[in-house]
């Protein structure tokens, strides 16, 4: 059996360390999810170099397509999405690990109903907890963003069905009349998404998730995946039956005068959303807190980036001279200003991985589970998926993380 002792780096080979931690392999080791689900990342799409001449190429290679292919088992899925692709990109998307995999609409949650003075707005029918799906869809149509331009866009839909052509005109169009109306709509209501083969960002125009309206402090976020072809929107924070359901549709993390302006140049409306309606002092404090919140959680992530290893819980774990808490204070001023601001931080994994390892080092099962509950409830929103988090929560005790500093400290007798 070895010893902990303060000097051993603590990398990947940690868990062999200590694995006299666990009952002689009997009982099942949980490993602190790592990072981002690396296969969820875009960087491990096969994709195209999108030089200006690639692009120029590409240009003159746009195809039509109904998407998912016709599945015989499915034929109630089909026709659904009208895609103009370009260059390889579907033989990309074919090849592209489950796609088209099938799904079920969830229960409905959540009605459109009209607004005055804004049109249409999504609006919760029950109350809805953080992670909860509230619906997925495939698109009406998608497409990359040059493509509209290049294409002839009344191909597109004219190749719609009746009832989804039907849909996508009923679609808000905030440009007014000097704009191609297919374009107006699509500008107005496109969703973010991404497609093999192409490196930026595609366009979804979605017949419900595109009413959802916007809010710099939102309580849903979208979510695109591939492999089911489907745009979800999922709660970031809970949401009340008859509360309305927001997204944001532009930089959050912008100071007000920035995001007002995008707001209404791109989207041609005034946003009244609490943080856009504080009076000047207090929109001041929030810019900060915004500022702060985009800094530190980003650079959180970059840092982490450059090893793939969480330096500050790491470095905390040797320095025995530092308070115990010193990390959980970090990471709780950082969510406190993320529940002022209503506003999540970016890379929210590095956060709750961190805190969750720092619970598990000290012994604390409860707040380990706990905060493992959360990142789970999280990971389901971000990317469909505990990500390994059910398992953390389960049992913080089988984790490689568990007591650590305890039994460092015991071993300086530095443990009360
Ligand atoms: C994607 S659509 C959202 C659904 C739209 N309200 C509808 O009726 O279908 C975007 C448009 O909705 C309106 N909108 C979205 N959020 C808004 C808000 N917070 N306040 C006022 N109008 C908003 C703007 O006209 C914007 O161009």
């Amino acid at each position: 059996m070895t010893t902990p002792s303060q000097s051993r780096p603590i990398s990947p080979g940690i868990y062999a360390d200590f694995s006299h931690l666990f009952s002689g392999g009997a009982t099942a080791f949980v490993e602190i999810p790592n990072g981002p689900p690396r296969n969820l990342e875009a960087e491990y799409w096969p994709s195209i170099d999108e030089t200006p001449e690639k692009l120029e190429e590409m240009k003159e290679t746009f195809t039509f397509t109904t998407l998912p292919p016709y599945d015989p088992d499915h034929p109630d899925e089909w026709p659904v999405t009208e895609a103009i692709l370009m260059g390889d990109m579907e033989e990309a998307l074919l090849a592209f690990p489950g796609f088209p995999t099938s799904f079920e609409p969830p229960p409905k949650k959540h009605e459109v109903r009209p607004i005055p003075g804004i049109g249409y707005g999504m609006f919760a029918t029950e109350d809805i907890a953080v992670g909860d799906l509230i619906i997925r869809e495939r698109p009406l149509v998608i497409l990359t963003p040059i493509a509209p331009v290049v294409a002839p866009r009344l191909v597109l839909v004219e190749r719609l069905t009746d009832e989804n052509r039907e849909a996508f005109f009923a679609l808000h169009n905030c440009k007014g009349p000097d704009l191609d109306p297919v374009i107006g709509i699509i500008n107005t209501n496109a969703v973010h998404a991404t497609l093999p083969g192409f490196k930026g960002p595609c366009a979804a125009v979605c017949k419900e998730i595109s009413r959802a309206n916007h809010s710099c402090s939102p309580n849903a976020l979208f979510s695109w995946d591939i492999a089911s072809f489907s745009e979800s929107l999922h709660a970031i924070w809970p949401i009340a039956k008859g509360e309305q359901i927001y997204v944001c549709y532009g930089d959050q993390y912008a100071p007000r005068d920035t995001r007002r302006e995008f707001l209404l140049r791109r989207y041609k409306f005034h946003c009244k959303c609490y943080s856009c309606g504080l009076p000047d002092a207090d929109s001041r404090r929030s810019d900060t807190r915004r500022a702060i919140l985009e800094k530190s959680t980003r650079q959180d992530a970059i840092d982490f980036a450059k090893t793939y290893s969480d330096t500050v819980v790491h470095k905390w774990l040797h320095d025995l001279s530092a308070p115990d808490d010193a990390v959980i204070k970090r990471c709780k001023a950082l969510f406190k200003m993320m529940g002022d601001e209503r506003l999540l931080g970016y890379s929210l994994w590095l956060q709750y991985q961190r805190i969750c390892a720092v619970y598990c080092a000290l012994g604390d099962a409860e707040n380990a589970r706990e905060w493992a509950q959360k990142a789970a409830a999280w990971s389901r929103s971000r990317y469909h998926d505990d990500c390994g988090w059910d398992a953390v929560a389960r049992a913080p005790q089988n984790t490689a993380w568990w007591t650590l500093r305890v039994l460092l400290k015991k071993a300086m007798n530095m443990w009360p």
